[in-house]
This record gives C-alpha cells, structure tokens and sequence, in this order.
C-alpha cells in the first residue's frame, strides 16, 4: 500500500476549513490527520466530523498547532494574516509543505513569510482555482496586446462575511494586467473612489468590491475603450474548487525543495 500523505487542515470550523476537511476525508490520495482551532473554541476537544454535523472522522480538534503538525506531511491554511505567519513558522520547523489561501496579507507580511520558505515548501495564492489561475495568464495576454486606450477595472463580487478588499483573487489579476502593460501594479492601482475624484486617470487598474449575500466568489476584468468593451470573467458557485486547488497544491509539494511557490507552478501553466 502506498503513502498517503497525511494533512492537518487549520481554522478547521471555518467556510474553507470544513470545506477542506470534507475533500481531504475523501479522498483517495490523502487523509487528514490532524484540525487545528484558536484556544478556546467551542470545537476544541471533538472529533472534527462530529462538530461539522456529519460522520465521526476519528480526528480531534485540538488547539496546539505544534503538536498536530508533527503528525503530518502538509497544513491547509486558510485562516488570517497573523495566524498564517505563526503556521508558517511551525510548519518551517517542521519541513512541512504548508499550503496558504489566506488573503489580505500586506506586503510586510508576505515578505514576513520568506524565512520559512528557506525549510518548508509554500505555496500560497489568492485563489487555488484552475479557472482563476487561468484567467491571470489570460489576462495578462489581453492586458499586452491593447493600450492604454482600454481602460482596465476589475471587479470582484464576494459573500457579506469577507474582511479585506480587494480580494486577493482582484489583486492577482491587477498583477497581471499591470505585467502584460509593462507596469509596477502599485503605481497604477486606483483602490479608492468617493467623493470628486476626478476623471479617471489614463493607464490606471481600477478595483471594485460589491459584498453581499453568499456570493462564493467573482470576479470580472474589464476592458474599457470608446466605442468597445471586453470582459473576462470567473464564477465560482462552490468553495470545493478551491479546496480542491489546495489539496493538489499539498500533494505537488511532497518532495519539493523549499521555496515559495503559486497555484501557476502547481497548475504547470507556465510549463
Ligand atoms: N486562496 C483561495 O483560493 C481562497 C482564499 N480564501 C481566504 O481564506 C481565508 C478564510 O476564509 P473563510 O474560510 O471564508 O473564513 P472563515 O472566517 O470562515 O474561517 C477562518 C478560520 O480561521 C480561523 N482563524 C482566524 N484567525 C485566527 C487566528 N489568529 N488563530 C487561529 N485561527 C484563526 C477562524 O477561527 P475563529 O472563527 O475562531 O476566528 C476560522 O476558523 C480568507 O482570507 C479568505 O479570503 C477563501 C476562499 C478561497
Ligand atoms: O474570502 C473568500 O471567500 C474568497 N477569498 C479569495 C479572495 O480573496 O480572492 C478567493 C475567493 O474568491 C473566495
């Protein structure tokens, strides 16, 4: 019988926590061995499954992040900024491969991240979805092959729970759009409009957040010229796709050399 490697699934109550604990359970190529939530959580101390509503999983929910990682081979992370620097760092210690979806990391955290890709592989991306992964390659063709007679926004669409904004899909596809233009995206990011704003600034990559409902997620790039428009678009209607993504992600890593990876390295999209 071969290995199956073992994963421990952080912020396990969460909407992409118990989402990542259903596929792990079943699937054939891994098996979760360990759940991790904050000191103090109602879910501390049961069985995963059981506080998910669904079959007894064998696996406890325990709040000591180092002594669920020392069973395993990979953490799914989608959790907060803090919390991820501090998985990181233990998954470091461990030689673990630690898979981040957590978004609305600053640029200071991210960069808080590049020790620990010296002794654990990471891969970390706004989103973990093929069809977003997609997009950004997409994207960033379109964004090459017109100027900036088309202006470039792009628009995403996200449940009334989500924190930060722009989500970090948005901020994926405004980096490629600014590659395929040439440009630095912090130079030409347009995150604000309220009040007199003025007009619009030539060459700009505009960002707009709507938040309502149970939206899972979308998110449209729009080129914007006199007398034409083109959209590119990505829907998603199940979280499964990105825990799918991430699970994927975990089991590519396996063997790896540390470093920090993306969903495109995992995808082979630049192959
Ligand atoms: N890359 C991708 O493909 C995707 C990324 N995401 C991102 O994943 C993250 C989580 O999203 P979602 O599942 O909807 O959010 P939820 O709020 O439903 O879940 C977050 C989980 O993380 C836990 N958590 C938060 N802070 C800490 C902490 N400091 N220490 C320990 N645990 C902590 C929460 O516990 P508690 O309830 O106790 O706070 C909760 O269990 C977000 O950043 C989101 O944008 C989401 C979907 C796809
Ligand atoms: O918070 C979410 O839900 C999502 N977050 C990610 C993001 O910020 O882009 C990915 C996905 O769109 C869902």
């Amino acid at each position: 019988m071969t290995h199956k490697p073992g994963i421990v699934v952080t912020g396990a109550s969460g909407r992409m926590g118990q989402m990542l604990v259903r596929i792990i359970s079943e699937s054939d190529k891994a098996q979760l061995v360990g759940a991790v939530e904050r000191t103090g959580h109602d879910w501390v101390g049961q069985d995963i499954g059981t506080a998910m509503g669904a079959r007894a999983s064998g696996v406890t929910v325990i709040d000591d992040p180092l002594e669920a990682f020392a069973q395993a081979q990979a953490i799914i992370d989608f959790t907060a900024p803090e919390a991820t620097l501090e998985f990181a760092a233990l998954a470091a210690q461990a030689r673990l491969v630690h898979v981040i979806g957590t978004t609305g990391m600053s640029d200071a955290q991210i960069e808080a991240l590049t020790p620990a890709a010296r002794h654990a592989v990471i891969v970390r991306a706004g989103n973990m979805s093929l069809g977003v992964n997609l997009l950004t390659q997409l994207t960033r063709k379109v964004a090459a092959a017109l100027d900036e007679d088309f202006d470039i926004e792009i628009i995403e669409a996200h449940h009334h729970h989500k924190v930060d904004a722009p989500s970090g899909t948005a901020l994926m596809l405004g980096e490629a759009a600014a590659e395929g233009r040439g440009v630095a995206l912090a130079d030409v990011a347009d995150r604000r409009r309220d009040g007199i704003t003025g007009a619009r600034e030539r060459g700009n990559i505009g960002f707009v957040a709507i938040r309502g409902g149970d939206i899972v997620g979308e998110h449209d790039v729009l080129f914007a010229a006199p007398g034409e428009r083109i959209t590119l678009r990505h829907v998603a209607t199940d979280r499964g796709v990105f825990a799918r993504g991430a699970l994927r992600a975990a089991l590519w890593g396996q063997g790896k050399p540390p470093g920090a990876y993306d969903m495109v390295d995992v995808l082979g999209l630049n192959d």
